[in-house]
């Protein structure tokens, strides 16, 4: 019985925010810990683990994927921001909480760590309850969460008002509209803000936070590079490990746990089209539709250039388009519900991505080294807009979806001859070898001090 002890693994649990482009980076962080000894499983609600079952074959992941009750009816939704949040606050705690007992006890080894999103702040709640020790997982970029983390200054010091606008400039590279949390009308604005603060209360008593990014997001050039300045985390909880970006290469994923259907004949579409020419078009998963008159215009740009294209366009997202536009651009352009992105990204004949600038999104380009047209359009999107265009200047941004706009920035973007040779750059320092090592290192310190932490409630 001892020995058999031994050989179980500790489990970790890891729960993300329920969207595709917080399980993504969760499940990468997941192998990355396989490798270290541990037995992930990522919880999720059941809306998202039902979404996940239908489109991949959960046998292909060394990580478990375990599910709990949301509260919500069988139906596909969608479900908006606020209904997740009072899901979050009001149904999962208590579920979460029982299956954490179940796994503890099932004699396959206990749960000695969780990792929570920090937008699923609702379960750091319940690993102090259950008494099992926190980390944080930030998503995005350091910019982003260095922003979060100084609204209680900027509202102490008068710089932003109850609704989180700015009372007056004080970031330079920034203006009120880039803020993440400034998401809808007035009142949801304020809700969000509240929605940020309540993850700052709970974020003290997390004793890690493991960020999806890289250090000195600011720095293009190697030579501008300093070891020493490091993060500087605001106190002394949590202790950051900068963990990413979490990306394909450095693991062997088999491939994202999709909520929807990939539609895999965009990939021989794009055989038959010449290196560099196609514009691929996604705006994530997350955001809502921007309304009939924009997809109807930028469906009608996208005519007008006359490049090839694919466009990632949800059935919600459809009711602007022109009638019967899918027949019309077919010798031109692609529509899906939903590409394997990587994979297009990755392909020769792709040599623009016109991107919402979502945090994974901006990464996976980066990886395949794709010029970037930005459209930003909610939360930390117009923050790492600014990287993209003015600190990595790796893209452009659109100013409008119209035929003149789009059209300027292509040519601009395609002007710039020494673009490939920042990708390049951004790529070496984001993804190169001394960047996983680095990576690999931290990792390893974090699950250390997990192993110590252990040690030490054994004595
Ligand atoms: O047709 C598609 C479109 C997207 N993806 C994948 O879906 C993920 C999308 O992630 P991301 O680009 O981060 O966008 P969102 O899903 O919209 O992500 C939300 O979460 C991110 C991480 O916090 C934020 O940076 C974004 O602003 C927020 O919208 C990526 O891995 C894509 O490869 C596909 O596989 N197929």
């Amino acid at each position: 019985m001892g020995v058999q002890c031994i050989t179980k693994k500790p489990k970790i649990l890891l729960v993300p925010y329920p969207a595709q482009g917080h399980v993504n980076p969760m499940l990468k962080l997941g192998l990355a810990l396989l490798t270290h000894g541990l037995q992930p499983i990522i919880v999720t609600p059941e809306f998202i683990h039902r979404r996940i079952v239908a489109n991949v074959d959960l046998n292909d992941y060394q990580v478990r994927f375990m599910s709990i009750p949301d509260g919500f009816s069988g139906e596909e939704g969608p479900y908006d921001f606020f209904a997740i949040e009072k899901s979050m606050e009001n149904i999962m705690p208590n579920h979460l909480e029982t299956l954490l007992h179940e796994l503890d006890e099932d004699d396959d080894g206990t749960v000695v760590c969780m990792v929570i999103d920090l937008l699923a702040s609702w379960a750091i709640q319940v690993a102090t309850r259950c008494g099992i020790p926190a980390a944080g997982f930030w998503p995005a970029m350091q910019a982003t969460y260095r922003l979060i983390t100084s609204i209680p200054e900027m509202i102490q010091a008068d710089l932003i008002s109850e609704t989180g606008k700015f009372t007056n400039t004080c970031q330079p590279l920034l203006s009120t509209e880039d803020l993440p949390w400034l998401i809808g009308t007035q009142a949801s604005r304020k809700a969000r803000l509240k929605f940020w603060i309540r993850i700052l209360d709970r974020l003290t008593s997390l004793r890690w936070l493991l960020l999806n990014s890289f250090p000195q997001e600011f720095v293009i050039h190697d030579d501008e590079y300093q070891d020493d300045d490091y993060i500087a985390p605001p106190h002394n909880n949590p202790i950051i490990f900068p963990v990413g970006p979490l990306t394909e290469p450095s693991l062997t994923t088999p491939k994202n746990p999709s909520f929807w259907k990939e539609d895999t004949n965009c990939l021989e579409w794009l055989d038959h089209q010449k290196p560099n020419s196609v514009i691929y078009i996604s705006f994530g998963s997350w955001v809502s539709p921007i309304g009939d008159a924009k997809i109807k215009t930028l469906a009608l740009t996208l005519q007008s250039l006359n490049r090839p294209f694919i466009w990632v366009l949800a059935k919600s997202w459809r009711h602007g388009l022109p009638n019967g536009y899918s027949d019309t651009v077919s010798k031109q352009g692609k529509l899906v519900l939903w590409a394997p992105q990587f994979q297009v990204l990755q392909h020769k004949a792709v040599g623009l991505y016109l991107t919402h600038c979502g945090w994974n999104s901006t990464m996976e380009a980066i990886q395949c080294r794709k010029r970037l047209l930005c459209y930003p359009m909610a939360g930390d999107q117009f923050v790492n807009c600014k990287y993209i265009v003015k600190v990595w200047k790796i893209g452009v941004k659109v100013k409008g979806l119209g035929q003149k706009d789009v059209e300027e920035a292509v040519k601009k973007v395609m002007k710039d001859e020494e673009m490939e040779e920042r990708l390049r750059k951004i790529y070496h320092r984001t993804m190169g070898e001394e960047t996983s090592s680095r990576v690999a290192g931290n990792l390893k310190a974090f699950v250390l001090g997990l192993d110590q932490l252990q040690q030490n409630s054994l004595h």
